[in-house]
């Protein structure tokens, strides 16, 4: 039987603060009206302050959880987040086989947290490189994420040296194997995204917002992302749909939720919230 809406899954890290990671995968996956699953590499006790510790999750359980929710329910779109070590890069290298042939694979290369907290050793960071960009359908790094790929493109021979334009840096990564990539443009002044699908260069724009908070920001995207995939948009309406959302996200962000930069908010739900005293005044 047809599913009813699509499953999307999210092989990616938990934070328990609840801004990034899988929780904020969820969330997105909600906004967008899919069915959203998970399989969890690590734990990592995150706060908006900082990452205090991370538990690998072993690399047969992966494969599991991948293995599991693919027999039963089914996968329309993957989205794969952190990965941290080399060890989880080929167990989910090893679990993307137990998904349908043609399933959209959207890779966000988690490499650091807005807090600073490093989430991806270098051996993980290769591994990467050589064996899930190229199955990719879209890789959605953001600026720091980018130029570190291309760097490593540039010593394996695949670019020309000295080029940080972000839409050369695109081009460098598309040499990768990627399909489609997005440069997010949460690192620059004008915001503004750019999808190159090995073709041709398309800016996407859109507001910034410097009070919002963008905790989270990049997995909202990619989820996102993944989320509009599955729904059947083409990457390049899937990567501005994901814009749009992931911006939204940002303005209606919780400044205040911890003493670090503050977690997104996709769901509007502060606005939503029904309290007592709502409750009251509607009576
Ligand atoms: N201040 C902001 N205003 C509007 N959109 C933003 C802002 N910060 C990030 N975004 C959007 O959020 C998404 C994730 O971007 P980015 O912050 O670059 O990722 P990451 O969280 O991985 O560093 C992108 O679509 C980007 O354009
Ligand atoms: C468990 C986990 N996964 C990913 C991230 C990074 O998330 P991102 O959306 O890029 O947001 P920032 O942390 O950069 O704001 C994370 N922190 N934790």
């Amino acid at each position: 039987m047809p599913r009813p809406v699509p499953a999307v899954l999210s092989i990616a890290g938990s934070d328990s603060g609840g801004g990034a990671g899988i929780q904020a995968d969820l969330k997105a996956f909600a906004r967008c009206g899919v069915h959203g699953m998970t399989a969890i590499t690590a734990l990592t006790a995150q706060s908006t302050v900082g990452v205090t510790g991370i538990h690998p999750v072993p690399g047969e359980f992966i494969i599991e959880q991948v293995r599991t929710v693919a027999a039963d329910i089914g996968v329309d779109a993957v989205k794969i987040g952190m990965l941290g070590t080399a060890e989880t890069v080929r167990a989910v290298r090893e679990a993307l086989g137990h998904i349908e042939d043609g399933v959209p694979i959207v890779i966000d290369p988690v490499m650091v947290a807005e807090s600073g907290a490093v989430l991806l050793d270098d051996e993980a960071r290769a591994a990467i490189v050589r064996e899930l960009l190229p199955l990719a359908t879209v890789i959605t790094p953001n600026l720091p994420e980018a130029r570190v790929l291309a760097a490593g493109a540039e010593r394996a021979g695949a670019t020309e040296r000295g080029r940080d334009d972000v839409e050369d840096l695109a081009r460098a990564l598309h040499g990768l194997g990627p399909a489609n990539v997005v440069v997010t443009g949460g690192h620059r002044d004008e915001v503004t995204d750019v999808f190159f699908d090995g073709t041709s260069v398309t800016l996407l724009a859109g507001e910034r917002h410097p009070d919002g908070a963008a905790h989270g920001s990049g997995c909202t995207h990619s989820s996102a992302l993944a989320a509009h995939l599955a729904l059947g948009f083409s990457p390049q309406e899937a990567a501005r749909a994901a814009r749009r959302l992931a911006s939204e996200a940002v303005r209606d962000g919780h400044r205040s939720i911890g003493r670090g930069p503050g977690p997104v908010n996709v769901l509007g739900v502060a606005v939503r919230a029904v309290t007592p005293d709502r409750l009251a005044r509607q009576a």
